[in-house]
């Protein structure tokens, strides 16, 4: 047997690819050396080709530069030739001989099989390939999506404008330096410009706002003197404003007039009936909003709204502010035709009773989630600290100063009286602090805000208030000083740092006070990657009851002085 019959025994039923391998034929002179054919031929369907193997001619002149393929159709997927293939190898008998090279033939011993791969080949097969694509990009980004007819994700900014999404908008989103969408950006983007109702939760600092804003705000188009089209709703004055700063910049050039309810007496003055009619997006707390539509007549008219986004919407829908259905109801019920206006919810943490809520009264409801639920980002180091008691956490707290901190640091606490107490004791220490909780009067919280963002500010002393949706750039570290009352607050606290991709780190000290919530905060940390110790995970689970009172009221604590209670004790006896 020479190497030619070894070839050929080898070669049966192979896959031999004549373009890659056709020089080496030539080499061996099994082939004789045709000119290459133009491309034209190249392309020649599988179904030619499929006859020249049934051709008596062992090698037909313009065979030279095409695949003859066992099992496989090299016609190209999507090409119909491979479906004209599938109606030709029906009519074939098995065993037929198919040629290899030259006078080379083998058995098509693999005829089944090829018939088989042949047939899911096709339109078919390229709407299945298609599908693994867009399910593989969503398990890369962790997209999980629920509802009818969810449209796929987007992958770059420029497929935007196969959305309907304004060129305007599309602009402004590069002027803002964003690069390509975050995983909440590619599937919320698509939903909303279907004008469909939607329930998104993503983790802190995933770019939710531009995820509602790009499509509310390219729907608005331009100004309409209509009155206000789009309401978006925020638990804060704070974030409010930040979100009416994110609107101004993705609109720019579409002269949209975009409002802020600031102060309940200004926009009492402003929205008379002679000026209502020239604004077209209003963000605002829920509280300004209502108190305003309560006012006989109402002072500003929501008749023309199509959107109606609320942010932060599990904060809203927390127990204890059962009030907020009501204000969404009525805030809802003031959208004139209600059929109309479409309802959004968007938040970093899932709260069952708002899901409840949206399968309820939302119509035709998508629902977006972006990896674990209730997770923190994998983007901040996280540390748990014990400090043994109140006083402790001073010492360690100037320890940290002492040891060099990069600022901007956020440090929270869990009431007024505390961050006050705080600011006391840190104000002497030569750090640049200063303070913000819902006692500040508005003018002083917006310089603190504005004096943190710009750098005066280096430690920002801050209560719940702050926790929430507020964009920070560059946070380097956040300090729970108190145990937050829950994980879902611990998750938002630490999400001021480490957001957008960034790097951040977060130190939480706790006490014995602490150890009801400690395990499943914990958990929260050890889930996001970093690591905790075991015995804290083998402490006892508190009950719902304990979670709830927590939640509600936070652990009574020594006051935050230098002045310990034992020293006060001993300098009274020296009295
Ligand atoms: N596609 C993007 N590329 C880069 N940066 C982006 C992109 N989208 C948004 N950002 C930036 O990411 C930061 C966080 O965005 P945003 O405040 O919307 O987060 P969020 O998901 O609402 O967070 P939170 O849950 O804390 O409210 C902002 O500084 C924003 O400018």
């Amino acid at each position: 047997m020479d190497a030619y019959d070894i070839f050929k025994k080898l070669s049966k039923g192979a896959h031999f690819d004549f373009k890659r391998f056709r020089n080496d034929a030539v080499k061996l002179k099994m082939i004789p050396d045709w000119p290459k054919p133009p491309l034209a031929s190249a392309a020649a369907t599988s179904k030619e080709i499929e006859d020249e193997g049934e051709s008596k001619d062992p090698v037909p002149s313009d065979a030279s530069d095409t695949s003859l393929s066992l099992g496989e159709d090299d016609s190209g997927l999507e090409d119909e030739s491979a479906n004209d293939l599938e109606g030709e190898e029906e009519e074939r008998e098995e065993g037929t001989r198919v040629r290899l090279l030259g006078d080379l033939v083998a058995d098509d011993g693999d005829r089944k099989k090829r018939k088989r791969k042949i047939k899911v080949q096709g339109p078919e097969h390229a709407a299945a390939m298609h599908r693994e694509q867009v399910n593989r990009l969503k398990n890369i980004h962790r997209i999980h999506a629920w509802g009818s007819d969810i449209p796929e994700p987007i992958r770059t900014f420029e497929d935007l404008g196969s959305h309907g999404i304004h060129e305007l908008v599309i602009r402004n989103i590069t002027k803002m330096g964003y690069e390509s969408p975050t995983p909440i950006q590619m599937q919320a983007i698509p939903l909303l410009a279907q004008r469909r109702e939607l329930l998104a939760c993503a983790p802190t600092g995933s770019g939710k706002t531009a995820a509602f804003l790009v499509p509310v705000l390219s729907h608005l188009k331009g100004p309409e003197k209509r009155g206000f089209r789009a309401v978006i709703v925020a638990p804060t004055r704070e974030l409010a404003g930040q979100i009416y700063r994110e609107a101004l910049n993705l609109a720019e050039g579409l002269r949209l007039k975009i409002h802020i309810i600031e102060k309940i007496s200004k926009a009492m003055k402003k929205f008379g009936p002679k000026t209502a009619g020239k604004y077209d997006l209003l963000v605002t707390t829920p509280n300004r909003l209502v108190y305003l539509l309560k006012q006989e007549p109402p002072v500003l008219s929501l008749a023309n709204v199509e959107w109606l986004i609320v942010d932060e919407s599990d904060k809203l829908f927390e127990a204890g502010q059962r009030g907020f259905r009501d204000q969404l109801a009525v805030i809802y019920n003031a959208c004139g035709d209600s059929s109309k206006a479409r309802r959004a919810l968007f938040s970093a943490t899932f709260a069952f009773e708002v899901q409840e809520w949206c399968k309820l009264n939302l119509d035709n409801l998508a629902m977006v989630s972006i990896g674990a639920r209730n997770a923190a980002v994998d983007t901040v180091d996280q540390e748990l600290v014990y400090v043994g008691n109140e006083h402790g956490k001073l010492v360690a707290f100037r320890d940290l100063v002492r040891k060099g901190l990069t600022p901007p640091v956020l440090v929270f606490v869990q009431s007024k009286e505390r961050a006050r107490e705080l600011f006391h004791e840190l104000i002497y220490d030569g750090i640049n602090v200063d303070v913000i909780h819902s006692d500040r009067s508005k003018l002083q919280r917006d310089n603190v805000v504005k004096g943190f963002r710009r750098g005066r500010i280096w430690v920002l002393i801050c209560t719940e208030l702050m926790g929430r949706g507020m964009d920070f750039k560059g946070v380097n570290l956040v300090v729970n000083y108190d145990f937050p009352p829950s994980s879902i607050s611990y998750i938002h606290r630490i999400g001021r740092t480490g957001r957008a991709g960034r790097q951040g780190k977060a130190i939480t000290f706790f006490t014995e006070e602490d150890k009801a919530n400690l395990r499943t905060i914990a958990q929260v940390v050890k889930d996001s990657g970093c690591e905790v110790p075991d015995y804290m995970l083998r402490l006892k689970k508190p009950t719902k009851k304990e979670k709830r009172s927590l939640e509600r009221r936070a652990p009574k604590r020594e006051p935050i002085s230098t002045v310990t209670r034992y020293d006060k004790e001993r300098k009274l006896k020296r009295m």
